[in-house]
């Protein structure tokens, strides 16, 4: 059988009295695009910074791809690219600067940065635009820029905490069609987190709800809803196993965080 690409068991981790991640076990297959939805607080971030080498593991245990996370933590990190919510992209530089930054934090030989820059830039669609400053990009293209700074290494898996916030509708499509095409052509695994239903049903192969640090339900989007009934959507599956909405009103106050935080740092 194929190594999965990441394999989490008995993982914990508490912020002092806080319990943020309680005892998951989660497989994810190499090369499909896994889901990891939760409202705020479930402990999905937690979750990724413990997978990306940013926590540690103990008491439990992650292999990506057959690699011990807690062991290995450089040769892991090498497997992974990683665009965490907080934005990472430098206003001032061109976008094709902001991806060669990367090529070069992510030890890309010096022979390959510039190919690899530029086949990253035209992955996520930024040809055109690479050698504009990125404060003159909409939000939208300020994430398919950051998708390129993780694309530049040439990861195996790449994750993505809360991708499309903050972003509307034709900009949220527009990046997850990225997401679609970029694992199509390099047949990458990719973990994303999101709280947005509507984008786990159409383009996660399986999800898994988690709720107050734990994983409450696990499968494809079809799988779970059918389980629960005709016409069911996630957001129900969700209130079945926890008894809670999965879409909160703070999704809104999160947005609107968001978008200032793009407005601040590339302002
Ligand atoms: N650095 C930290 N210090 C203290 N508590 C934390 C820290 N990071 C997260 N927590 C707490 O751990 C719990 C899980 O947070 P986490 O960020 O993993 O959730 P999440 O599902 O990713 O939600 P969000 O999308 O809002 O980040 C929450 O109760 C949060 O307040």
């Amino acid at each position: 059988m194929t190594e999965p690409a990441v394999r989490c068991t008995e993982l914990s981790h508490s912020f002092g009295a806080t319990r943020a991640v309680d005892g998951v076990d989660l497989e994810i297959h190499a090369g499909e695009v896994f889901g990891l939805l939760g409202p705020n607080g479930a402990g999905k971030t937690t979750t990724l910074r413990m997978i990306t080498t940013l926590l540690p593991t103990s008491p439990g245990h992650i292999t990506v791809f057959g690699v011990d996370v807690a062991r290995r933590r450089m040769a892991v990190r090498r497997l992974i690219g990683y665009v965490p919510q907080q934005l990472s992209a430098d206003g001032a530089l061109t976008g094709r600067e902001n991806v060669a930054l990367f090529a070069r934090l992510f030890d890309v030989p010096r022979a390959r940065r510039a190919p690899q820059v530029g086949s990253a830039l035209e992955l996520v669609g930024l040809t055109d635009d690479a050698d504009r400053t990125a404060k003159t990009y909409s939000g939208g293209m300020i994430r398919r820029l950051e998708l390129a700074q993780a694309l530049v290494s040439s990861p195996r898996l790449l994750i993505l905490d809360e991708p499309t916030i903050g972003l509307d509708p034709v900009a949220r499509s527009s990046v997850w069609e990225r997401i679609s095409e970029i694992r199509a052509a390099t047949g990458m695994t990719v973990l994303v987190t999101t709280h947005y239903m509507d984008e786990a049903e159409q383009y996660c192969d399986r999800v898994a709800l988690m709720h107050t640090g734990r994983i409450r339900a696990l499968g494809t989007p079809a799988d779970l809803e059918a389980g629960l009934g005709p016409e069911s959507t996630l957001d129900d599956v969700f209130r079945a196993v926890t008894g809670n909405r999965l879409q909160s009103e703070e999704g809104g106050i999160r947005s609107v965080r968001a978008t200032r935080r793009t407005a601040r740092r590339l302002g």
